[in-house]
C-alpha cells in the first residue's frame, strides 16, 4: 500500500532562516509517527508542509496520495500548534461547530467525554484553563472521525492524568487504523504511542526508527548508580566499566539480575554507600544525545523515500 505521508527532500525558509534543509519520510497506512527534536528544529513547519498550510520552497509532499492541496479534506484531522479558536464559543459550541462541517462527524458530546471535558462543556473558552482547552481543541480536531490525524504538540499544557487520557485517545484511533502524525517534546508520549519516531535537529531529521531500535543504537548501556565517595579504583574485580557521575559510581551494562552480586561486592571491598538504583535508557537518553550531537547518528537510520 502507497504511504499515506509522504516528504521527498523537502526545504522551507523563512527569509534567511533554514527551517527545512531537505527532509524525506513516509509514513504508512496505520502507522503512528512521532517527530521530536528541539525547539526551532522545524517540526511545526514540516508539519505545516505535510498538511498544506505552507508550500514548500522545494521538493515533493504526498497527502493521502496527492499534494496536500488536493488531498481530500474530510479524511484530515489537523490540530496546529497555535490554534487559536474564538473566546466566546463554549467547549460543546465550538465542537459542534467543527463536527457541523462534515456529513459523517462524530457526535460532540461523546468526542468531549472522551477528552474529560464532561464538566466545563458549557464554559466559554476563553474561560477554560490551559489544559481544558487543549483537550477542547483535540476533541474538534477529531470531529470528522479523521483516516490522518496531525497533532502538533496536542497534550502540552495537560495534567498527567489527562495526558495519559489522551494517550489511550490516541492509542485507540490508532487501533482503528488512523494514522497519527503526532509532535512532541514529551520522550514517554513518543516512546508509549509512536511505531516509529524521527527526530529532527536544525532542520535534518537525524534518524528514524521504532523507539526500542533508537534506544537501542543510541540510549547508551543500563547502569547501576551507587551513591556514594569511594573511588572507581577501589572496585577492581567487579567485570563492569566503572565510572563516576556527581555524587554516583555507576557500573555500566549491570543486568538486573547482577545487582545482588555487585551490592555483594561492593560489601566484600568494604565500600559504603547510600543508595543504589538501576536505570535502563529511554528515549530521552536518545534525544539528549542526538540533539546535542546530529554528528552522532549513522546515516542509515535517516530513511530515503524514492
Ligand atoms: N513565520 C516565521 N518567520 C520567520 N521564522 C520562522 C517562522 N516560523 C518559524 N520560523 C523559524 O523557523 C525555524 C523552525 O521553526 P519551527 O516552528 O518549525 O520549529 P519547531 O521545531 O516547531 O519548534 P518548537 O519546538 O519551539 O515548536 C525556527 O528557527 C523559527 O525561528
Amino acid at each position: 500500500m502507497a504511504p499515506v505521508v509522504v516528504a521527498e527532500d523537502v526545504h522551507e525558509r523563512y527569509g534567511d532562516t533554514v527551517a527545512l534543509d531537505g527532509v524525506s519520510l513516509a509514513v504508512e497506512a496505520g502507522e503512528v509517527f512521532a517527530l521530536i527534536g528541539p525547539n526551532g528544529a522545524g517540526k511545526t513547519t514540516l508539519t505545516r508542509c505535510l498538511t498544506g498550510t505552507r508550500t514548500p520552497d522545494g521538493g515533493r509532499v504526498e497527502l493521502l496520495g496527492d499534494p496536500p492541496a488536493d488531498a481530500a479534506k474530510e479524511r484530515l484531522g489537523l490540530l496546529p500548534q497555535d490554534f487559536d479558536p474564538p473566546d466566546r464559543l463554549t467547549a460543546r459550541e465550538l465542537v459542534a461547530y467543527y463536527a457541523g462541517l462534515y456529513d459523517d462527524a462524530r457526535d460532540p458530546a461523546d468526542l468531549l467525554r472522551t477528552v474529560g471535558m464532561d464538566p466545563a462543556v458549557d464554559t466559554w473558552y476563553g474561560d477554560l484553563s490551559g489544559g481544558e482547552q487543549r483537550r477542547t481543541c483535540v476533541a474538534a480536531s477529531l470531529a470528522n472521525d479523521p483516516d490522518v490525524l496531525f497533532v502538533d504538540e496536542p497534550t502540552t499544557g495537560i495534567d498527567p492524568a489527562g495526558r495519559r487520557a489522551l494517550w489511550d485517545v490516541f492509542e485507540d484511533l490508532a487501533d482503528a487504523g488512523t494514522t497519527v502524525f503526532l509532535t512532541t517534546h514529551y520522550m514517554a508520549e513518543a516512546e508509549r504511542l509512536a511505531d516509529r519516531v524521527g527526530l529532527l535537529a536544525d532542520g535534518a531529521l537525524v534518524a528514524t526508527g521504532t523507539p526500542a531500535d533508537l534506544i537501542a543504537d543510541y540510549g547508551g548501556e543500563q547502569y547501576l548508580a551507587v551513591e556514594t565517595d569511594a573511588d572507581a579504583a577501589s572496585l577492581p574485580d567487579l567485570g563492569y566499566e566503572v565510572t563516576r557521575a556527581g555524587d554516583e559510581l555507576r557500573v555500566v551494562g549491570v543486568p538486573p539480575e547482577a545487582i545482588g552480586d555487585v551490592a555483594a561486592e561492593l560489601d566484600a571491598n568494604g565500600v559504603p554507600f547510600d543508595a543504589l538504583s538501576w536505570t535502563e535508557p529511554d528515549l530521552e537518553d536518545v534525544y539528549l544525545r542526538l540533539a546535542e550531537d546530529p554528528s552522532a547518528a549513522e546515516t542509515d537510520d535517516v530513511e530515503v523515500v524514492a
